[in-house]
């Protein structure tokens, strides 16, 4: 099914940011999704283990009630947990179970023999203690999987939704829940979000699972994205992390489900950090292209495989880099700045290609303008107007 995406960045191997441009767009690609993990789980183990959250996801679930779906998935492999829970009944406007079966579980046909639901009648404790047995049970027969690294059970896939403090499941930041390492499912009774008590999978739990999808949507859960998915810790303290950024599979694969609003901080993340990493700057006197090249041997903090001049006599030339792998940043600056060159590694290209490709570039002809008595160019597809023009010395690292 083709789908209409904004980005898809791969910031891990193991996993996967997709950006889409509105809700609906997510829901078309989760159901492709569920679809796909479903179908090979069925054919390699003859189940489906999944496990959903409650809060906004059921709602995205609203595709695999229709048609083609509804009739081609092997919903008679399904089984249904959950990855956490509100302690209250089941008819409560607060349970997920409630809303799931409302919004889902009533419009597929998924025996109810296969639901595995909270027990409403114990104490929080209990039921916490209840659901990890249940769930032992259904290890044994292999109806869930297990882990090869640990004991933990293999969902084939669990689905979460990030809240804007970047709690998943009722795992909630700062919360000692969080550093769980031999519970599958816990309690906590002091949940920062009514109701508060709820019970919840383990960590260990969760970053055991084939497959791990994470949804977050609108602009609220933009900094919770930036902080979960960034490589730097900045703003971050690293004592404490996110819940989210805990998220990290042993074996499996996460997939992030964002809409541009969730998605703006990463963005800008993403170029900011590109930027830094894999493109340097620098000014000279003449700025022809044999200079640039001389330039592009001395002056950058990564294995440089081209430059391109921004500003000067030969701007818009571009070419190959005379660096070597080894060379290193050496501080650089004219006292004239006349001309602007920049410099760039392999992973800065391709970088600017997805970005072209996903819409996130002009992609072109050159344009000529006029700047400080330079002409400045958008020489090249890479130089679509984001990169900024930087005088002087070399600005990478
Ligand atoms: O039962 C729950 O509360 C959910 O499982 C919870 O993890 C939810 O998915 C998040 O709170 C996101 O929801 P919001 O987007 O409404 O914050």
């Amino acid at each position: 099914m083709e789908r209409e995406m904004a980005a898809s960045y791969e910031p891990k191997l193991n996993s996967e940011i997709r950006i889409f441009e509105s809700s609906d767009e997510i829901v078309t690609d989760l159901a492709e999704y569920i679809s796909q993990v479903s179908e090979i789980s069925v054919k390699e183990r003859g189940y489906f283990a999944i496990a959903l959250s409650g809060g906004p996801l059921v709602s995205f679930l609203r595709k695999l009630c229709e048609v083609p779906y509804n009739k081609t998935l092997d919903w008679s492999k399904w089984y249904i947990f959950w990855s956490d829970e509100r302690a209250v009944a089941k008819n409560h406007a607060d349970s997920n179970y409630k809303l799931t079966k409302e919004e889902f579980l009533s419009k597929v046909p998924i025996l109810s023999g296969h639901v595995y639901s909270i027990n409403d009648g114990a104490t929080v404790e209990d039921a916490a203690t209840d659901y990890e047995f249940v769930i032992r049970q259904l290890v044994k027969i292999r109806t869930i999987g297990v882990s090869e690294s640990n004991d933990c059970p293999k969902f084939d896939l669990i689905l979460l939704s990030m809240g804007s403090d970047g709690h998943v499941a009722s795992l909630f930041p700062n919360h000692q829940a969080l550093e769980l390492k031999d519970d599958w499912v816990t309690y906590i009774t002091d949940s920062p979000q009514p109701p508060p008590e709820r019970i919840t999978f383990t960590l260990p739990v969760i970053n055991s699972a084939s497959n791990i999808a994470i949804l977050a949507t609108g602009v609220d859960k933009a900094n919770a994205v930036h902080s979960a998915v960034s490589d730097s810790s900045d703003g971050l303290d690293a004592a404490a992390p996110l819940p989210a950024r805990m998220v990290q599979p042993t074996d499996g694969k996460l997939v992030w489900f964002l809409d541009k609003a969730a998605a703006s901080s990463l963005e800008a993340l993403s170029d900011d950090a590109y930027q830094q990493q894999h493109l340097s700057y620098a000014s000279s006197g003449s700025a022809s292209g044999d200079e640039a090249a001389a330039l592009s041997r001395n002056h950058t903090g990564f294995p440089c495989v081209g430059w391109t001049i921004l500003a000067g006599r030969d701007a818009g030339a571009s070419g190959p880099s005379l660096l070597s792998d080894t060379a290193k940043c050496t501080a650089f600056a004219l006292s004239t700045p006349v001309a602007r060159i920049a410099m760039f590694d392999a992973e800065f290209i391709t970088w600017r290609a997805k970005a072209i490709l996903s819409g996130g570039g002009r992609g072109e002809s050159p344009a000529s303008t006029s700047h400080g008595g330079d002409d400045v160019h958008d020489a090249e597809p890479w130089n679509d107007g984001r990169i900024p023009q930087v005088d002087g010395g070399c600005s990478s690292k």
